[in-house]
């Protein structure tokens, strides 16, 4: 790079920022994870005002000689948008005291332990160092020919394998699967409710311990609905009135149905996999009654350049299916070919879930 003129240097020392920036972006998570484990987010909250450092500081349960150090952890999240800083109440503004005091943000009121939305399970899931370790290992994952994904080189089995050997991640994996169906199911029942009007009967494939599932039955009284997952999975877990748990592989039987639904499945498995997924679900609502759907609760690419931050997220998760399983996430034209490739008739997506979509496919 020859550097002739300001402009040049300009350029060197943005780009320099840029690879710095990226080499340090595990920061905001890293930090975010420690300000979890000290509950400063419930501590802030327990306060019930603006909280200063000191404040703060006296609250958390750290070795005292290091308070200090508080002031930047803060700093950094302040920046990155989980705190905000306030003017305390006039009483504390004599010389001396501090003026000023930190209170929470719509994010970091998410990761309160009594809020009833609360994603922390999910965030501290894929923090997890057996979830981290193989993104260290891509590059040697993509010059091998013998693993199916960076987690198998890494970990010698695939993720799955290595939960149900492992109570301790496995509880984590449910706990996290289990925080994000209830914030799904509640924004569904706000906004999208329609979803499930008139329909007599679902099938959720790959339901996991059956969270979403409990919200949607419960505010569905007459709606029959089947919790579907690999035996291992439902095995000892107790349905309601209208919700039963179902063992079963996906690949070899779906139980008959009006409507099936994926919420978070999909993404996990090649596009040979889904195609036969999806022909399998066509055989499960083809003989029921009119209003026969397949419902999909998953990402659709936006196509929007970079710099857009849902963008960005979504292919986050992208990577993360390369790094954890053998799916992908998907872009409209992706989902619209695997429809036609299983022989539905036509979809319709609802954007109505942040980075993800409620998509509907007929048969
Ligand atoms: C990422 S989890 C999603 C769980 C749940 N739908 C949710 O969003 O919270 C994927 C689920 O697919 C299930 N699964 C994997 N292979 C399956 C198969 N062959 N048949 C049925 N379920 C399967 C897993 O056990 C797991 O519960
Ligand atoms: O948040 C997760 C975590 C997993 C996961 C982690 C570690 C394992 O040994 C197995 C599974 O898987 C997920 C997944 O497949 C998904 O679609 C969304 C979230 C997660």
């Amino acid at each position: 790079m020859a550097l002739q003129n300001d402009e040049s240097f300009s350029v060197l020392l943005d780009s320099q920022a840029h690879i710095l920036n990226h080499a340090y972006s595990f920061v905001r998570s890293m930090s975010l994870k420690c300000a979890i484990e000290l509950e400063i987010p419930d501590i802030i909250n327990r306060h019930g005002a603006p909280m200063s450092l000191s404040e703060l500081v006296d609250a958390l349960p750290i070795n005292k000689e290091r308070s200090q150090y508080v002031y930047r952890l803060m700093r950094i999240l302040v920046h990155a948008g989980f705190f905000v800083i306030q003017s305390l109440p006039t009483t504390k503004g004599v010389d001396g005291e501090e003026r000023e005091g930190y209170s929470l943000t719509p994010s970091s009121r998410l990761l309160l332990k009594d809020e009833a939305l609360n994603i922390t399970p999910l965030f501290l899931v894929f923090l997890d160092p057996i979830m981290m370790d193989p993104w260290q290992n891509m590059s040697k994952w993509l010059r091998n020919d013998n693993d199916v994904n960076p987690f198998q080189t890494t970990h010698g089995k695939m993720a799955y394998e290595l939960a149900v050997e492992d109570p301790k991640l496995y509880q984590s994996i449910n706990e996290g699967m289990a925080s994000d169906g209830r914030l799904v199911a509640s924004v569904i029942l706000q906004h999208c409710k329609g979803i499930f009007e008139g329909l007599a009967s679902v099938v959720d494939i790959g339901g996991g311990t059956g969270t979403f599932a409990k919200y949607i039955a419960e505010a569905f009284p007459n709606l029959s609905y089947i919790n579907f997952d690999l035996p291992q999975v439902v095995k000892g877990l107790e349905g309601s009135k209208n919700l039963s748990f179902v063992g079963g592989d996906m690949f070899e039987t779906i139980p008959k149905t009006q409507a099936v639904l994926f919420k978070w499945v999909l993404h996990n498995w090649n596009d040979e996999e889904c195609v036969e997924i999806l022909k399998r679900c066509k055989e499960a609502i083809s003989t029921k009654e009119n209003g026969g759907k397949v419902i999909i609760i998953e990402m659709v690419l936006k196509d929007e350049e970079s710099g857009n931050k849902t963008l960005e997220t979504q292919l986050f998760f992208d990577m993360f299916e390369l790094t954890l399983a053998k799916g992908r996430q998907r872009s409209e034209k992706d989902w619209a070919k695997l429809f036609h490739d299983a022989c539905f008739s036509g979809y319709k997506i609802y954007p109505v879930l942040g980075i993800r979509s409620v998509i509907e496919v007929y048969p």
